[in-house]
């Protein structure tokens, strides 16, 4: 078999540079409450548990212990307004395309495993006219489980009609290294997302600075799991 035959990618931060949308939708439910906005460059960072875990941190910020009820209302709020915004500024990253090409040529599927909701997540990719580039796209709602839990990559490996044993995961933050090591799939760090923790020190197996860098990292792990 073809070593990989499948490439997951995580979505926001990775294939997607998705934090103005995300920040503006955090933002605009912060200024309802009545709560100054986060500035881009902290509130970046903040992404990659999902809407719920965004809502929490934004909250944290300004030192407020929200209830349950408070953060279920502003999660609703967040996605309703983020699902009518979500393409407005979020673009894919330099050279995702031609990367994508790339690999396809030599054989590779691809597929999305997010801990965005799907519904979202199959929203924002067919507005960027990416949608019809993955096999499956899965999201925390897809079946019940995120990352770093091995199943959502499993179960999404297997929805695409692939095998975990030929399989990378390419991500920007710590959930998608966990997830990986988890699963027993080999990881391609990517330097330009989001993460409270440096990536380096998530020691992925390659690390890249930009899409262009992706083909050579996947034929690097191909040669490093051929010589093992
Ligand atoms: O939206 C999030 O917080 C997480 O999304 P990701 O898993 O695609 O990085
Ligand atoms: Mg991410």
């Amino acid at each position: 078999m073809t070593f990989p035959r499948t490439v997951v990618f995580d979505l926001d931060g990775t294939l997607v540079d998705t934090a103005p949308d995300l920040i503006a939708a955090l933002n605009f439910v912060l200024a309802r409450e009545g709560l100054p906005p986060i500035p881009m460059k902290s509130a970046r960072n903040m992404i990659g548990a999902g809407a719920r875990k965004l809502i929490e941190r934004g909250l944290e910020v300004d030192g407020r212990v929200a209830s349950v009820e408070d953060v279920n209302r502003l999660t609703k709020d967040f996605i309703d307004y983020y699902a009518d915004h979500i393409a407005d500024a979020s673009r894919p990253f330099e050279g995702l395309e031609t990367a994508l090409d790339d690999l396809a040529a030599q054989g590779c599927r691809f597929a999305v495993c997010t801990n965005k909701l799907e519904w979202l997540s199959k929203r924002l990719l067919d507005q960027l006219g990416l949608s019809g580039r993955f096999a499956a796209i899965c999201g925390a709602d897809t079946f019940g489980v995120s990352k770093p839990d091995p199943i959502i990559l499993q179960q999404t490996v297997a929805r695409a009609g692939g095998d975990i044993g030929a399989t990378i995961m390419v991500g920007d933050a710590g959930p998608d290294v966990g997830v990986a090591r988890r699963a027993g799939v080999p990881v391609i760090g990517v330097e330009f997302g989001y993460t409270d923790v440096p990536i380096a020190e998530l020691k992925p197996d390659r690390l890249i600075g930009h899409m262009r860098e992706l083909p050579a990292a996947v034929d690097g792990l191909r040669k490093a799991v051929s010589q093992a």
